[in-house]
């Protein structure tokens, strides 16, 4: 199947756009930057408060651990096309260590407050505001031809006080090419879209359209995650329970999919939820028909019915006056 919008974006660009296999990082001066402190560590990288001695200016470093230098291309790559877009994490330098040769990029510093801690004070308007600079991120990163495949909480910086949002960890994120299969294995499993968990390989940019279903549901609805999987084909039963089993048939029907055979005991004949019933006394205030048109729309199993980017900005929730 192809992208229904920007499938192009790459193929009217030259080739060193986006054929990072090939790309010369030009290194900088580790020397330049000191590490202050460590804020975080995820599977493929650990992260740090840092300075810039030359300027004082902070930053954050992120450490990568050892992987293959193809994706350490690719990551860079992406990094370096998008860096100065709307939302996108700014990437300041990289550098690497003498000895180890173990690269290291370094970032803007963002004051990040947990989204443990700040999604459950979000108001419906700063769900519109954020979820609106969310969507621009993505917007432009698809335009760019680049899909980020991971989008979730913990990727997602936002400094209340300057309402400055971020979206990080381009590291797994990948060009668009029609026609190109892609590895299922991305994303983390509660945000991963339904094409991952029938393993459709040439998806798209709608990939990351679920993944802002699934946020907007879980903070709506106050249930984080919205869909919780205990394992990849788990996490497809989980989401048949909502939309549905026929919606997914219908699905993988359309696509010539064969769901694997270990689906076979676990996937049983649920009807579609209505999303009324996740409506509780300690949501309700946040619900309207309009949100849950948005959820409903993103949360389609189909990916090529989902909203753009550009269309989800466009929906009527973001002109609620709230
Ligand atoms: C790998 N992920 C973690 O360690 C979670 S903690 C964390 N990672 C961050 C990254 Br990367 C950037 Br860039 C920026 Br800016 C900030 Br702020 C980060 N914070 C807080």
């Amino acid at each position: 199947s192809v992208a229904r919008v920007y499938a192009d974006a790459n193929s009217v660009r030259s080739a060193d756009y986006w054929d990072y296999e090939h790309h010369k990082i030009g290194w900088g001066n580790i020397k330049n930057y000191e590490i202050i402190s460590k804020i975080g560590r995820g599977k493929y990288s650990e992260v740090f408060q840092g300075v810039n001695v030359l300027n004082d200016e902070p930053c954050v470093i992120k450490v990568l651990k050892p992987v293959k230098l193809k994706k350490i291309y690719r990551e860079v790559k992406i990094l370096q096309n998008l860096t100065g877009g709307p939302n996108v994490i700014g990437l300041l330098d990289i550098v690497r260590d003498e000895q180890s040769k173990i690269p290291a990029l370094i970032f803007e510093k963002v004051n990040n407050v947990d989204f443990r801690v700040l999604y459950p004070k979000f108001s419906i308007s700063d769900i519109q505001y954020y979820f609106t600079q969310l969507l621009i991120a993505l917007d432009y990163s698809h335009s760019m031809g680049i899909i980020h495949r991971d989008v979730k909480p913990q990727n997602i910086m936002i400094d209340p006080l300057t309402k400055k949002l971020r979206l990080i960890d381009w590291g797994l994120a990948e060009f668009y090419h029609m026609g190109m299969d892609y590895n299922v294995r991305v994303a983390s499993r509660y945000h991963k879209g339904p094409e991952l968990l029938i393993n459709l390989q040439q998806y798209d940019y709608s990939l990351d359209l679920w993944s802002v279903g699934c946020m907007l549901a879980a903070i709506i609805f106050k249930k984080e995650p919205f869909f919780r999987g205990d394992s990849n084909n788990d996490q497809l039963v989980q989401i048949a329970k909502v939309l549905g089993t026929d919606k997914l048939m219908k699905y993988v029907a359309k696509y010539g999919i064969k769901l694997s055979s270990e689906y076979d005991d676990i996937l049983h004949q649920y009807s579609t939820k209505p999303w009324e019933s996740f409506v509780n006394n300690d949501n309700r205030h946040m619900v309207s028909e309009e949100v849950i048109d948005l959820i409903d729309k993103l949360l389609t199993f189909d990916h090529q019915l989902r909203p753009t980017a550009k269309e989800a900005i466009e929906h009527p929730f973001f002109k609620l006056s709230s």
